[in-house]
């Protein structure tokens, strides 16, 4: 299956008369390799860590890594690869089923729209038409701290920020989406993608029907 991988760039002069941002991607390994991450980017990873992570996922076939940048300095990504082998999302390796694995922007950057500008650049150009998109949205990875939103409120934010490419709520009977009411999954059906995907992915999400 083709990977249609095609840069975008875009750029957002941010408060102040600080150095603009670029928006940039999908983004090679070796234009990662030269550039450093915020200190602030440590949701998932410590930011080194994440930084390798990154790296790695650029090289895979369908490994997409969108950033924002303030001169040399990741302010911000987002990161699109095949699920985890050990998630059941990557049951019946389905070569048209992406995951958007994770969105973070340092906590000063944060508010700008610079969320939506990423996500949305990964989009353009019908890069993303191919395939079924999903991402899991689980409360413990939310920074409920520094936005000092409540569950729900931060919910509505990651709703609304998803649904800025068409991403839609979407039932499961995934056990760790339903271990709390604002968990949830959100997911986007490309236009050139088969019938009998989507029909796979629906027996993905549900697979205990014979309790309904
Ligand atoms: C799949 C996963 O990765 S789940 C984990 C998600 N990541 C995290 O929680 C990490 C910590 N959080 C973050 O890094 C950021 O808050 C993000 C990535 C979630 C959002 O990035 P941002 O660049 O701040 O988002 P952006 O500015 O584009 O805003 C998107 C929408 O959310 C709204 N929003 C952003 N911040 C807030 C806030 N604190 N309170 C209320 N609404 C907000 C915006 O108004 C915007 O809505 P609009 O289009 O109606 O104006």
């Amino acid at each position: 299956m083709e990977h249609r991988k095609i840069y975008h760039s875009l750029t957002v002069q941010a408060a102040g008369d600080g150095p603009e941002i670029v928006v940039e991607g999908p983004v090679t390994p070796e234009h990662l390799q030269t550039l450093e991450m915020h200190k602030d980017l440590d949701s998932f990873r410590r930011p080194k860590d994440q930084l390798e992570a990154l790296i790695e996922i650029a090289g895979l076939p369908e490994g997409r890594i969108i950033i924002s940048r303030s001169m040399n300095t990741i302010v911000g990504y987002v990161t699109f690869h095949y699920p985890d082998p050990i998630e059941r999302w990557s049951e019946g390796n389905m070569i048209d089923l992406i995951e958007l694995g994770a969105i973070e922007m340092a906590d000063d950057y944060r508010g700008l729209g610079l969320g939506k500008k990423m996500i949305q650049l990964a989009f353009s150009d019908e890069q993303l038409e191919n395939v079924i998109t999903f991402t899991t949205e689980y409360y413990w990875h939310w920074d409920l701290d520094k936005t000092g939103l409540g569950v729900w409120d931060y919910r509505k934010m990651m709703e609304k920020l998803m649904k800025s490419v068409d991403m839609e709520w979407c039932a499961t009977d995934d056990p760790e989406i339903c271990s709390h009411p604002a968990n949830c999954l959100m997911v986007r059906v490309g236009k050139h993608v088969p019938l009998t995907s989507v029909e796979q992915f629906d027996h993905i999400r549900f697979q205990r029907r014979f309790m309904y």
